[in-house]
């Protein structure tokens, strides 16, 4: 997927293209203190992909990641996700999009202890008034292992466990994109690349797009591509990236 499409090529390939940007700027604060956190990344996230951003601390990963998914709002450029654009949106229309149309997974599991997993999972529906998919309930909570802990809250599973409850919960309303910032960050590695195999098999056989901010070049290896953020900057862009030449390119750009 090349950065060189037009905004009107990104709209009419909405089957093919699940989220991308063109020429997209975030600027944080005014004058003398003010940070391009996003200094002109166009990029196109093809559907169906999983995808990692990386970079050194600071470099704007997060910054570029909450645009994408209309958590933020944008100083310059286009952003599209699923067909529309948001950058166009006004409030309401997005949060209705965030609700519809994306799933987030984030280092804590920000699950509601009081809840049960399955009603964890369901909430998304719930609060957008949807019917459940009782049959996709069931084949998600298969993939991830959950199907014998559906009736336990937060508190009685592993951390492990309850990060795939989170990810059930992002899969479940079948969301044009997942965005996951850290995911394994809370966990142990054994558990962190379960979680990571789970991700790269609901976007092989879901078909879900997933787009993954992470520190970790091992962890970025499970991606079928990988983004390297510097300075706002997009610096670099690894087809089946390995752990290994993106430890090489990290220490290129100082990470
Ligand atoms: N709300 C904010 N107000 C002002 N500056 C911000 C804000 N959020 C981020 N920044 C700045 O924007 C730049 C990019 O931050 P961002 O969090 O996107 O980087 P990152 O690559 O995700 O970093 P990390 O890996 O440390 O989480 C940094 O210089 C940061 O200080």
């Amino acid at each position: 997927m090349n950065s060189t499409l037009s905004a009107a090529d990104l709209l009419t390939e909405r089957a093919t293209i699940a989220v991308s940007t063109l020429n997209l700027v975030k600027t944080y604060g005014t004058g003398p203190q003010a940070v391009r956190a996003v200094d002109g990344i166009s990029v196109a996230i093809a559907t169906g992909s999983f995808t990692a951003i990386m970079g050194p601390s600071g470099s704007g990963k997060s910054t570029l990641m909450h645009c994408m998914a209309g958590l933020d709002t944008i100083s310059d450029g286009r952003v599209f996700l699923g067909g529309q654009e948001i950058s166009r949106m006004r409030d309401t229309e997005l949060t209705l999009l965030r609700r519809t149309r994306v799933g987030f997974v984030f280092q804590s599991f920000n699950l509601l202890p009081t809840l049960t997993a399955r009603q964890n999972i369901l909430l998304p529906l719930d609060l957008s008034g949807r019917s459940v998919d009782e049959d996709r309930l069931q084949r998600v909570c298969a993939s991830l292992g959950l199907s014998d802990r559906l009736g336990h809250r937060p508190g009685e599973l592993s951390g492990g466990q309850q990060q795939r409850v989170a990810i059930a919960r992002a899969l479940i309303t079948e969301p044009a994109v997942i965005f996951a910032d850290e995911p394994t960050g809370a966990l142990d590695s054994a558990n962190g690349q379960v979680l990571l195999s789970q991700l790269r098999t609901a976007s092989r056989e879901l078909g879900q797009t997933i787009v993954m901010v992470t520190h970790d070049a091992g962890a970025a290896a499970y991606a079928d591509r990988a983004l390297l953020i510097n300075d706002g900057r997009l610096v670099g862009d690894l087809d089946r990236p390995d752990a290994d030449s993106l430890r090489v390119e990290l220490s290129q750009v100082g990470a």
